[in-house]
């Protein structure tokens, strides 16, 4: 078997000594794969992949990242190492142009090869391009998360990690925001993230995670989850074969 890009195990962390609120998870995230990470509110979620990219003290467990020991790296450590993280909220500079935008996100490169990833960039996200000289807080909810990947994305990391991409945006961007990580993992991304819209989620996955209390509960192909009766038991706390009703 060939060693994953991403490999969790057994992570407890929290934001209070003594007080887990990650207790003991685990999971696995291969080359090209997009994983998801599905469960409840308050199931730990965003703490979780906080805790994975270096935000959120950890206190036990593994987390290796293309065979790599990066347990307890600081945050601003992780870009140069590999994983970048794309924050719920506060992911883009509003007031500074696109462009400085992706010129900040490149600060750790060489300025020329950071002038190449920008181009880069704008060939894949073009819209960027047409905006780049005006300020990152005029752009539409589903804009502003393309420039929050791109940012991400100029490092060219081994593994893109997101929190909630499709969070306060409206159906149309979420579609936006959906095709565009389906689009980068067919560029040959590696992509785990958390999301609350299951039904989106799923529907670009490969294979999905169902955490609840802090720990994963279920594990399955992305396709296969979203009629699990296990995954509805598990995230609704109804019994298998009661129909969610609804989006999980
Ligand atoms: N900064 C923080 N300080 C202390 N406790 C926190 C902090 N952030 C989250 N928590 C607590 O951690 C628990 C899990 O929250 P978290 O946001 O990780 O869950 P989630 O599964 O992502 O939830 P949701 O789907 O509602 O966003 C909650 O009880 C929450 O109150």
């Amino acid at each position: 078997m060939t060693r994953p890009i991403l490999e969790v195990v057994g992570l407890v962390a929290g934001y209070e000594p003594g007080v887990p609120i990650v207790r003991g998870a685990s999971i696995r995230v291969d080359k090209g794969e997009i994983v998801v990470v599905l469960g409840p509110n308050g199931a730990g979620k965003s703490s979780f992949i906080k805790a994975v990219a270096g935000l959120v003290p950890v206190s036990g467990g593994t987390v290796l990242l293309d065979g790599d020991d990066i347990t307890t790296l600081p945050a601003h450590q992780m870009v140069r190492r590999g994983l970048a993280f794309v924050p719920q909220t506060e992911n883009i500079f509003p007031l500074m142009s696109i462009e400085d935008n992706l010129r900040t996100a490149g600060g750790i490169l060489k300025p020329k090869l950071a002038a190449e990833r920008i181009e880069r960039m704008y060939e894949t996200f073009p819209d960027l391009k047409s905006f780049r000289r005006i300020s990152a807080g005029n752009l539409s909810g589903g804009q502003r998360q393309m420039l929050a990947v791109a940012r991400a994305l100029i490092v060219e990391p081994k593994l893109l990690v997101l929190d909630e991409p499709s969070a306060g945006l409206s159906p149309k961007f979420v579609s936006m925001v959906f095709s565009m990580l389906g689009d980068i993992r067919r560029a040959g991304m590696t992509i785990l993230l958390v999301e609350q819209n299951a039904k989106a989620a799923l529907a670009i996955g490969d294979r999905a995670y169902v955490l609840v209390e802090g720990k994963e509960a279920h594990e399955g192909v992305a396709s296969e989850l979203w009629n699990d009766p296990v995954v509805a038991e598990l995230y609704l706390g109804q019994r298998p074969h009661q129909p969610p009703g609804g989006e999980l």
